[in-house]
């Protein structure tokens, strides 16, 4: 066998490998690293340039192996570093089917362990190349995760848009952090002080998002039973906090003993208790709890405690917490109804899901893209067809700027009606004035909006209140005929009108007549 030191070529190739191992698989980085290892063209599809990523890798490890110089018993400090990403890159993607596999079998099986029969293979590619029999375990456990997290977030949350591209990367961060390295160095066991505050209209996919993240969790491999200790599907457990009293909440969350109360017949394990230790519990509509129960779960996340109702016995909880609302916290925090340490405890990360109507105007593929998905979950595999038939009514139907105000869920029952009567008139209800004008304000955040729909909504706005264009006039300086064409464009305004007319017919909003 030939021996020789890898050359300074190869080290630079070694290191982009290495850089890209762990990079976030839906940023750009890794996207301009892939390029680069590859020496594919830009423009080939995404699976042709991980295939020539894979291939390249594959090649340059059996020449330095053949060397003698691929094996980390060799190498220390940084070069051992690198070499021992490039064989954790080489080995995972080797076994990626398999995961898939698992994942599939996983969702299957439900909360049963499912053996993981592929384990020792990869197992002992690993050490083959030098690392150690524990760190290899647990690198097997990391394999996993990451294959979860790709599988969730890219399936869970469909889009072409910039914001949906924006919001998957964001994910992924909130499972392994914006810096691999953190992860590696301990935190990878501690993500679960880490918790999240989902913001976003009604059907943004906040549920979807958690779901992701909970599912993504690490989950240690017991090598002697040759399983996961715990099934991902047992990880995620999700309650609608205002569906429940504030009574039956606490013994929801927390537990009861029995006795506890009238009815409280036996011993009851709440979520909390329920929860597994790597687990993440999604706490929705968390902007409808009582201060009372906002005060038990501060306690949770400050102490990590709690104690069942009728109890005094504190139990731990070793899980993740993530919340979501639709309100607006801002105005909660204002008012006093949410509590501002409740707040900052769950605001490791706080992410807003975009709408749907910004999601559209940004990119208009992501409404095929979406109605594809969403076709294919309902009834498998569709033909093109029935895709291009669902558009075709949207369109005919709502025209191109509808708003969507009840987002991607209004969308999936859009498309329900469709199959059943061949229309979809769009939702009709009424906005309230300060929903409006919060609806206005969100949109300006978003930066969803242009200085003429700007114009637009606000002098429509004025004219809902005020109810005369020459008091519009008045108040904006503008002359009369050019609020009356802001206004006129307001009545089919794209993110204003969708609903029906949010500014557009003043009649509704403030019972006084529309001028002519
Ligand atoms: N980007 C997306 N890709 C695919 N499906 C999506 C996406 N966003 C949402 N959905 C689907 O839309 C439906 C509604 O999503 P979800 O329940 O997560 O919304 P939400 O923001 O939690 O709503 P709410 O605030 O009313 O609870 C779900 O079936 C979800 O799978």
């Amino acid at each position: 066998m030939k021996s020789s030191k890898a050359t300074d070529k190869e080290w630079t190739f070694l290191e982009t490998v290495a850089r890209a191992a762990f990079a976030n698989p839906f940023g750009e980085t890794r996207d301009d690293l892939d390029i680069a290892i590859s020496g594919a063209a830009p423009d080939s599809s995404a699976d042709e340039i991980l295939h020539a990523v894979v291939t390249r890798i594959e090649v340059k490890l059996q020449s330095l192996r053949d060397r003698g110089v691929a094996d980390l018993r060799n190498l220390d400090g940084h070069r051992r570093e690198v070499m021992r990403r490039v064989c954790l890159f080489h080995v995972f993607h080797r076994y990626v089917d398999h995961f898939d596999e698992l994942i599939k079998t996983q969702l299957k099986e439900g909360d049963k362990h499912c053996r993981v029969p592929f384990a020792r293979h990869v197992l002992g590619e690993l050490t083959a190349f030098g690392i150690g029999d524990q760190d290899a375990v647990r690198m097997f456990a990391v394999f996993y995760q990451l294959r979860r997290a790709f599988y969730f977030i890219k399936n869970g949350l469909v889009g072409t848009s910039p914001s949906m591209k924006t919001l998957r990367r964001h994910l992924w961060d909130c499972v392994f952090t914006h810096d691999i390295r953190w992860f590696e160095a301990g935190l990878w066991d501690k993500m679960e002080e880490f918790s999240i505050l989902l913001l976003g209209e009604t059907g943004t996919g906040k549920g979807a998002a958690a779901a992701a993240i909970g599912r993504s969790g690490f989950i240690p491999f017991d090598v002697a039973r040759n399983a996961f200790t715990e099934s991902f599907t047992r990880n995620f457990v999700s309650i609608n906090l205002s569906q429940y009293s504030e009574g039956v909440l606490e013994s929801e969350l927390f537990g009861h003993k029995k006795g506890a109360f009238t009815g409280a017949v036996d011993n009851h394990e709440g979520l909390f208790s329920r929860c597994a230790p790597h687990g993440v519990i999604f706490l929705d509509e968390i902007g409808d709890v009582s201060i009372p129960v906002q005060i038990k779960l501060l306690q949770v996340l400050q102490e990590r405690i709690f104690f069942p109702v009728g109890s005094h016995e504190a139990r731990r909880f070793s899980g993740r917490i993530v919340a979501a609302t639709n309100r607006s916290l801002d105005e909660m925090l204002e008012s006093g109804k949410f509590r501002d340490d409740l707040y900052y405890r769950l605001c490791s990360d706080v992410i807003t899901l975009p709408p749907l109507r910004v999601r559209l105007k940004e990119d208009p593929q992501e409404l095929d893209n979406l109605l594809g998905v969403l076709l294919s979950r309902l009834a498998g595999e569709m033909p093109g067809r029935e895709k291009h038939l669902v558009k075709r009514i949207l369109k005919r139907d709502l025209g191109r700027h509808y708003a969507w105000p009840g987002n991607v869920r209004e969308l999936e029952q859009a498309i329900k009606r469709i199959i059943l009567t061949g229309r979809y008139q769009g939702m009709k209800r009424e906005e309230p004035k300060q929903d409006a004008a919060a609806r206005l304000a969100q949109e300006i955040v978003e930066g969803a909006m242009n200085a003429e729909e700007l114009l637009s909504a606000y002098c429509s706005s004025l004219y809902a209140s005020f109810g005369t264009y020459e008091e519009v006039a008045r108040r904006t300086r503008l002359d009369r005929r050019t609020v009356k064409k802001y206004v006129e464009m307001g009545k089919v305004s794209p993110s204003l009108d969708g609903r029906g007319t949010l500014f557009g017919n003043c009649s509704i909003q403030t019972g006084r007549c529309l001028e002519s």
